[in-house]
């Protein structure tokens, strides 16, 4: 109930759609209704049961309140009397007459009543999915592992369907249908009290019967939904490594992983469907078998009494007729129930996500950073991803306006290392410092303000060149994107192609050359214009021409700055400020690039083997 009740915060302000939607519903029940109403006097013209002598007197307002023989006496005593004026045929007429202008005026009423109930729905669902791309983006870097972005991607998806198509429907449903049976009961009351009670039976029987399967369901539905993340995982993994998989021939591995969660899937699938199905036709049955109980009940009463029977044979037949159509939302609303226990699976799923405090925040405490002038510096840090420890007592010093390397094995933690400083992750031990205070002391936004950030992988967009550069800035000047671009050697190559700046780079820049993405990666951090630069060199080879555009451009962006770089070949950082050799999470050596040489250690080996 309570995830249910949280799910509805998202529909909210609610009032404004309920009072109307309130009367519309209202009004096309009263409507509907009056199709029905018809009926009797309907048949009692057509078959003669209407006395040919208008009854005298007034309408029985007295003894009657609005009861059935008030409504009969009415209708009668005015059918009696047009039949006297102008004869049956024009009671025939005004009953179809009346037929069709209260359906006509039912269904627009049900028309705008669907349209507010459908834009409810849509900008609740909306509502839902910005909540979580809002928390997704604000979750901490370690949360996005391929496990969880196939997750995130199912929740997103098919949960946020799940959910429209159960929660949001319950509402209108909940406020609808209670609305039209407790019309129809109370019309069917003045049909005929004995009847109807026994009608009573039904709704209770049969939805707790199908609120029962519907509880069953909900353990597999759990189940059919962690498959399709998972199939998603797989799919997500396959699109992104396409290549890797092509030249490794790797189709039917990557296909046979596929199908078998796709199997998984199915079965899971399956057994859910099955259980669902079966909501649908015990209900319908169990309806019958009550009609048919009703069908013989009434009948009995029409037929033992005579003339003495609380029911008329005319009376009977709209009994029945109204009480097929008494059956619709009381249908609806065990099926709104079963559905909901399905949506509320997904929308566990979903609050899951917007339950997630992203491990990295701000503390209340935090201050805006507001200059950097002296250094950054690791003390004694250490860091984990979770129980794994990588970094163990790593201390060193950034100079404002030098460069340290971080050289090494691969998998020592250099990356790791770099992460830490615009807080991807915070370590699990020692400090890291700017000026002397430590990072957690100052908001993560104006941290990162400092920072610009050049990972090994060209991370682009799919969008314009433009924007691509001026990230986040859409109101950047031209002129600074182009300089920018010149700075970084890519201004030429994007005046050769078709768009110039204005040109889309397809998905993650596939339409560019991996110097090219790297030296558009390189103008990004330029146009930021940042104090202090990471830089994870990229470790694919390019071709010589391409590979000096793209030095080039590192060497124009470091100018004057501050800067972190992970170095993968030594000859691009034998003029560090500082080299600090990492191996296997701790620091083994650090000083210049003479020094090192000098001393004969693990850098110098790493030297001869590069060299
Ligand atoms: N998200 C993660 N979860 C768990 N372990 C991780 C994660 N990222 C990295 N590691 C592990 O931490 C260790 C250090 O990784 P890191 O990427 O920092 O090394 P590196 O020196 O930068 O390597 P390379 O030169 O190959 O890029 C490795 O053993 C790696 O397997």
């Amino acid at each position: 109930m309570k995830t249910y009740f949280r799910l509805l915060e998202f529909a909210k302000p609610i009032t404004p759609f309920l009072v109307p939607y309130f009367i519309l519903t209202i009004l096309y029940t009263v409507f509907s209704l009056v199709n029905f109403a018809m009926l009797t006097p309907l048949m009692d013209v057509l078959f003669n049961e209407i006395p040919e002598q208008a009854p005298e007197g007034q309408l029985y307002w007295d003894d009657f309140t609005l009861s059935k023989e008030f409504i009969k006496g009415y209708f009668y005593q005015e059918f009696a009397r047009i039949i006297e004026e102008s004869g049956k045929m024009t009671v025939l007429a005004i009953v179809c007459g009346v037929t069709i202008t209260a359906s006509l005026f039912a269904n627009i009423f049900r028309y705008v009543s669907r349209r507010m109930s459908e834009g409810l729905k849509a900008t609740t669902v909306a509502r839902i999915r910005a909540a979580l791309f809002d928390k997704i983006t604000s979750l901490h870097i370690g949360y996005f592992t391929n496990q969880h972005k196939g997750d995130l991607m199912s929740r997103a998806t098919n949960d946020v369907f799940a959910v429209e198509a159960s929660i949001t429907q319950s509402i209108t449903t909940f406020v609808k249908e209670p609305i039209t049976l407790i019309v129809f009961f109370a019309y069917l009351f003045t049909l005929s009290f004995e009847l109807t009670i026994f009608t009573f039976l039904i709704i209770p029987i049969s939805g707790g019967v199908i609120s029962y399967i519907a509880k069953k369901l909900k353990k597999h539905s759990k189940n059919a939904q962690q498959f399709s993340a998972s199939l998603l995982s797989v799919l997500d993994e396959t699109l992104g490594g396409m290549r890797v998989i092509k030249a490794f021939g790797s189709e039917r591995y990557v296909k046979s992983k596929f199908d078998f969660e796709n199997q998984e899937y199915v079965k899971s699938f399956r057994k859910m469907a099955n259980r669902k199905e079966l909501a649908s036709p015990y209900s319908e049955v169990m309806g019958m078998v009550f009609v048919g109980i009703i069908l013989f009940y009434g009948g009995s009463l029409v037929l033992d009494k005579g003339e003495e029977a609380p029911l008329t044979a005319s009376e009977f037949i709209t009994y029945i007729a109204f009480f097929t159509q008494v059956l619709n939302p009381a249908k609806a609303i065990s099926n709104a129930i079963g559905n909901v226990q399905r949506g509320l699976v997904a929308g566990e799923r979903i609050l899951e996500v917007l339950d997630l405090e992203p491990s990295i925040q701000d503390q209340s405490k935090s201050l805006p950073l507001k200059s950097f002038d002296e250094a950054i510096t690791f003390d004694k840090v250490s860091f984990a991803y979770g129980d794994k420890q990588v970094l163990h007592d790593i201390s060193f010093r950034l100079e404002k306006g030098k460069t340290v390397a971080l050289v090494g094995p691969s998998g020592g933690g250099k990356s790791t290392i770099a992460d830490l400083i615009p807080r991807f992750y915070d370590p699990s031990g020692g400090q890291i410092l700017i000026d002397g205070k430590d990072l957690k002391e100052y908001t993560i936004d104006s941290l990162r303000d400092y920072m610009g950030i050049v990972t090994q992988e060209s991370i682009l967009f799919h969008d314009t060149v433009f924007n691509n550069i001026a990230f986040g800035q859409p109101d950047a000047s031209r002129e600074e994107v182009i300089q920018a671009a010149k700075i970084a050697n890519a201004h030429n190559f994007i005046m050769n192609m078709e768009d110039g700046y204005d040109t889309m780079i397809g998905e993650r820049g596939a339409k560019l050359s991996g110097g090219q993405r790297q030296r558009l990666s390189i103008a990004r951090a330029v146009f930021k214009n940042p104090s202090i630069l990471i830089l994870d060199e990229a470790t694919s080879a390019l071709d010589t021409v391409s590979e000096k555009l793209v030095q080039d451009a590192i060497t124009n962006l470091m100018k004057d700055r501050t800067a972190l770089v992970i170095a993968h070949r030594l000859s691009t950082i034998q003029n560090a400020d500082l080299i600090i050799v990492i191996k296997e999470g701790r620091v083994v050596e650090q000083g210049t690039h003479d020094s090192l040489i000098a001393k004969g250690g693990v850098y110098k080996t790493l030297q001869e083997l590069q060299s």
